[in-house]
């Protein structure tokens, strides 16, 4: 089932929180809507559902329109952040809820709800909870099964707002490639709200980077990181140096950075200020001339070896080489406001 959105816009008050947007989500993706707090994610993602109305503007299913159609017309499955699962259910009657609400005539028999559930629990690998309640799951677990429960009434799309969100950094870790093996498993289309970029750069097809109600980039996690189509998206994923030139904004990413021995043709100098380790790769600060920062990353192994043959210590003077530099003409003022 594909999903089209065209020229969608819609507003709260005076704030468009969704500008003119025009997007297409192929039968089978996985998308991915990244963008910062209050970028208008969560709207659009409602929109789609058929939870919220758009002021103008189509969305389309199948190549059919389906603004004008309810949620439960669309078949759409949620997965929220704080998924509510019915507390005083098992696990088994959680998955088995949608089901056992059809209207007579399309409800399956509870021979057939029963294998479907069990089917669905091993999906997600939790068959062996199928008696418990709740509370008694951890945070992760919730969530497996709260995409169990969307899953069971066969979804045409599966719709999902930071479904990981509440969850410790350890197991969003471990939910995100189990939710990509999942999805290559099912192949159903389905959109994912998240504002953490490496979420979406792990988990999806494709990228969809928003700011302001506006899309500012459509493409695969390469594209969008490799070839960013603004300085907002540049930045939004990933840290970055900022350089001056006369007319253009340099950016550097601190990894793109190198130190060299001599200054040399494409070189910049800064004075070394502070050094962290953080596992296998080694942190630089360096102080600039007009008085800003530069920030480095360089593999440990590499560190160690400049430290050793350059006697690197806070205080010296490096020159940095870049391997790499990203150019948009139009002079950023303040590149954090833009975060
Ligand atoms: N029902 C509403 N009434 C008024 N304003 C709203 C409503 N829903 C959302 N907004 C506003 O619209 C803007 C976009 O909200 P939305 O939830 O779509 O953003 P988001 O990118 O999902 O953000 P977050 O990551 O914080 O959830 C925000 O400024 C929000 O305050």
């Amino acid at each position: 089932m594909s999903i089209e959105v065209r020229d969608l816009n819609k507003r709260y008050g005076h704030l468009k929180v969704c500008d003119n947007l025009n997007l297409t989500v192929e039968s089978g993706e996985l998308v991915a809507l990244l963008g910062p707090s209050g970028s208008g994610k969560t709207t659009l993602l409602r929109i789609i559902a058929g939870l919220d109305v758009p002021d103008s503007g189509q969305v389309l299913f199948h190549g059919e329109d389906a603004t004008s159609s309810s949620a439960r017309e669309r078949r759409v499955g949620f997965v929220f952040q704080h998924y509510a699962l019915f507390p005083q259910m098992n696990i088994f009657e959680n998955v088995a809820f949608g089901l056992r609400v059809r209207p007579k005539d399309t409800r399956p028999s509870d021979a057939q709800i029963k294998a479907k559930v069990m089917e669905l629990l091993k999906l997600v690998q939790l068959d062996w909870l199928a008696d418990r309640y709740p509370h008694q799951l951890s945070g992760g677990q919730r969530q497996r099964i709260a995409l169990a429960r969307a899953l069971a009434v066969e979804p045409k799309v599966l719709l999902l707002d930071e479904p990981f969100g509440a969850l410790d950094a350890k197991v969003r870790k471990e939910l995100r490639r189990w939710l990509r093996r999942l999805h290559d498993e099912m192949h159903v289309t389905s959109v994912f709200v998240t504002h953490d970029q490496d979420e979406a750069m792990e988990v999806s097809d494709r990228i969809v980077v928003m700011n302001e109600g506006r899309i500012e980039q459509v493409g695969s996690p390469d594209e969008v990181y490799d070839k960013p189509a603004s300085p907002f998206v540049l930045q939004f994923l990933g840290d970055v140096n900022l350089f001056h030139g006369r007319s253009e904004a340099l950016y550097v990413r601190p990894h793109e950075l190198d130190i060299v021995e001599h200054a040399g043709d494409g070189t910049w100098s800064a004075t070394l200020a502070q050094v962290l380790t953080l596992g296998p790769v080694t942190r630089l600060e360096l102080k600039r001339d007009d008085e800003g920062t530069v920030d480095v990353e360089l593999p440990r192994a590499r560190w160690l070896q400049l430290r050793d043959t350059l006697q690197l210590a806070p205080g010296q003077r490096v020159h940095l080489q870049p391997r790499r530099v990203t150019r948009f003409s139009e002079p950023v003022d303040d590149p954090a406001a833009l975060i």
